[in-house]
């Protein structure tokens, strides 16, 4: 599909949208699904052959049904409010802001965001997300076929200071942090310390202790929110323009 004309009235869409975003984020308190929904519509990215990425095709029933997606449907037809109201915004460029207003709300660092991606109706193979079971080697195969680095996949990984996992959609249970609702450095916090009954540690989030070089990076940004907010918004913004060259 062709690629949307960012002029003066497509940008004024972007910002109706983004300030019914931040009142629909924030009535249902839906920000963390909608951060996943984001990264799971941009985390199919395969930079060698260039396909996926932050294109829309999440929406396809056939990806959204993906195992890794259990649960985003939800997110999914929540944006469908947004897109009615905005139709010329692609859902490629819907999703990501869903995303850049999810951390925003939610206390976290301003993250630039560039319009103009296209949507496509094509999905990609399913298996592109990372497995929660898995360990260092399995994240950095599958964050640097994105064309991410060893700091991406800890500052990203940091998205986890949101939310909370669900038995029925991923088998696994509860909250990162304390606070599941506010965007800080409090995963890395957590992950420093002896595991808790009441917080969740996947073996992929350990992954990132027990590996020395990802955890020079847990160290620092659990001592440095700002070098936290620093790196998280430039990683995020990365994942959010995979494959896309703003215009
Ligand atoms: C780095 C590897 C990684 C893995 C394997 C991962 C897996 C993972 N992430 C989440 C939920 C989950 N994930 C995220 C942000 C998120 N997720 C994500 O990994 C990708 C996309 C690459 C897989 C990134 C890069 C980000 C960064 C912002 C949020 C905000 C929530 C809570 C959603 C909610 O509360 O419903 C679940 C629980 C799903 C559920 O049961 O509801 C699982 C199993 N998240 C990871 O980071
Ligand atoms: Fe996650």
């Amino acid at each position: 599909m062709a690629a949307p004309i960012v002029d003066a009235e497509y940008l004024k869409e972007i910002d109706k949208a983004r300030r019914d975003l931040r009142a629909l984020i924030s009535s249902k308190n839906c920000a963390p699904i909608m951060l996943r929904l984001a990264w799971h519509d941009a985390g199919t990215y395969d930079a060698t052959t260039r396909t996926g990425g932050p294109d829309g095709s999440i929406r396809n029933e056939v990806e959204y049904k993906h195992g890794a997606n259990s649960g985003l449907k939800m997110a999914i037809d929540l944006c469908e409010e947004i897109k009615a109201r905005h139709p010329k915004i692609t859902y490629a460029d819907l999703y990501q802001l869903a995303g850049v207003v999810a951390v925003e709300v939610t206390g976290g660092p301003t993250i630039d965001f560039v319009p103009g991606r296209k949507d496509s109706l094509s999905s990609p193979e399913e298996g592109r997300l990372p497995d929660a079971k898995q360990g260092p080697q399995h994240l950095r195969d599958v964050f640097y076929r994105m064309g991410l680095s060893d700091k991406d996949i800890v500052a990203l990984s940091g998205g986890h200071t949101l939310g909370r996992a669900h038995p029925e959609r991923s088998g696994f249970e509860g909250p990162w942090t304390k606070e599941p609702l506010k965007f800080d450095n409090s995963y890395f916090v957590e992950l420093l310390k002896e595991d808790s009954e009441d917080l969740l540690k996947l073996p992929t989030d350990k992954a990132l202790v027990e590996d020395p070089q990802f955890r020079t990076y847990v160290e620092l940004y659990a001592k440095d929110e700002e070098a936290f907010f620093r790196d998280y918004a430039e990683s995020h913004k990365k994942l959010s323009e995979l494959g896309f060259t703003p215009p």
